[in-house]
């Protein structure tokens, strides 16, 4: 009571001149104005902090209402769900091969590609010192990685997910997907692609953002020559480009390399499935090699495949499922689009958003799709992931 008496002002009356407007005044009536409404602003002040505190939380943009994916992040819970599922599930595991482990430390691998890097470790020493193996500052800024694997399913057909799947921090595709022409449903963001040669886009530029992680995933130890001859063949083209310019005329003394080089593309061509791009127009500093250890999880952890199949008995993941599992091992949130496929009894069904192949199609490609479907079940009913279409 007191305290307000002192901060009394003189009633402020009508007239030609407006008391309150003087310099001396002022103080005194933003004083007299706060007290009154000292309830108000405590209340705005309280509002303010739990906004501020709810942003930190979230650590998110700070602003309501968000997206459905952006309203939380729940930190750690991935972590603690995928350890229920993986056996010593561990985010220890560099996502990328790096050149130190084939370098100072030769780092043993118990198995061979697509498990482990035994036996392909001088290869890996030539190729990984002229390949990155870090992840962009840009995600590892990220307080939260909310992330989405688009896997490359019909179901994506007519979804008109693509708005909601450019709304992920990260977002991971697979092999030669389109984004170009299909944006509306399968958004035209791509932080990831993983590939094989055999999957690889011939045309990478167009279906990629310039600051696309390329994710070699390495099944054979021809796919890292493949990597090898691409990259060389970059560095060298771009000499010949340089030494061409001043006459725009090739010299004589060019020859020889360009021949050495489409001789050594020639050789790679062997032993492929199907045909590899020979020229790969993709910047060299946005190529990785994927760790092994990832198919090994995926593999061993969420398909209980044995490690030591015999020859003849060849099942390996989709590399759908391995990049799930390479999400689980890096992500705060992990959102799955395009994943599912038909019914085998479902002969016609289309099975990607952007061709007219059928089941059929994969009758060689030592998948179990339905034992897949089983182990995505699993996580989805876990809560471990979510899914933006139907399965
Ligand atoms: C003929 C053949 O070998 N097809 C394989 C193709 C093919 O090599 C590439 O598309 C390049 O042309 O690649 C695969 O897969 P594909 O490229 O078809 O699809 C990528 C991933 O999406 C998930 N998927 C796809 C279709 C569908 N109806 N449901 C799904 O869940 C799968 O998880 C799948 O992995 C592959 O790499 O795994 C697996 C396929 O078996
Ligand atoms: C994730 O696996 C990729 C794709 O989904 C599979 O379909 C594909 O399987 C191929 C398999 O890898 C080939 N095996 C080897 C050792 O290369 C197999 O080879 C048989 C063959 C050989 C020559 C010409 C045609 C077929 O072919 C399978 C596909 O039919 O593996 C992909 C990763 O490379």
């Amino acid at each position: 009571m007191v305290e307000s008496k002192a901060l009394e002002v003189p009633q402020v009356t009508s007239g030609s001149h407006n008391e309150s407007s003087s310099p001396r005044l002022m103080p005194l009536l933003l004083i007299k104005m706060i007290n009154k409404s000292r309830g108000k602003i405590l209340g705005v002040l309280a509002l303010f902090l739990v906004m501020v505190w709810y942003s930190i939380y979230r650590e998110d943009s700070f602003y309501f209402p968000v997206q459905e994916n952006k309203t939380t992040c729940p930190l750690g819970e991935v972590e603690r769900k995928a350890a229920q599922l993986i056996g010593n599930y561990t985010r220890d595991h560099p996502l990328f091969l790096q050149l130190k482990d084939y370098f100072w430390v030769k780092t043993p691998s118990l198995y061979e590609l697509p498990y482990g890097t035994k036996g392909s470790e001088d290869i890996l020493l030539r190729l990984l010192s002229i390949t990155h193996y870090s992840l962009p500052e840009s995600i590892q800024r990220l307080k939260c990685r909310r992330c989405a694997v688009v896997g490359n399913g019909h179901r994506l057909r007519n979804s008109s997910m693509g708005e909601t799947i450019n709304t992920y921090d990260v977002v991971i595709r697979l092999n030669n997907a389109p984004v170009h022409g299909y944006e509306q449903d399968v958004g035209s963001k791509t932080t990831m692609r993983l590939f094989y040669p055999e999957s690889a886009h011939f045309n990478p530029r167009t279906e990629n953002n310039p600051d696309t992680l390329l994710v070699l995933v390495p099944f054979k130890p021809m796919d890292f020559q493949w990597m090898e001859a691409i990259l060389n063949d970059k560095k060298r083209v771009s000499m010949v480009g340089n030494w061409v310019q001043p006459s725009s005329q090739p010299t004589l003394g060019v020859l020889p390399l360009l021949l050495g080089h489409i001789s050594v593309l020639l050789q790679v061509r062997k032993g492929f499935w199907k045909q590899p791009p020979l020229i790969w127009d993709a910047n060299p500093e946005q190529v990785r090699i994927l760790n092994p250890y990832y198919m090994e999880v995926t593999a061993a952890k969420l398909l209980n495949l044995s490690m030591k199949q015999p020859r003849k008995v060849k099942q390996k993941p989709t590399t759908g499922l391995l990049a799930i599992t390479l999400a689980l091992h890096f992500c705060d949130l992990v959102h799955i689009a395009g994943f599912g496929y038909p019914d085998s009894a479902n002969k016609k069904q289309t099975i990607h958003y952007y061709e007219q192949i059928t089941l059929k199609s994969m009758a060689a490609s030592e998948h179990n799709v339905s034992h897949e479907a089983v182990a995505i079940k699993r996580m989805l009913e876990l809560g471990l992931i979510r899914n933006l279409t139907y399965f």
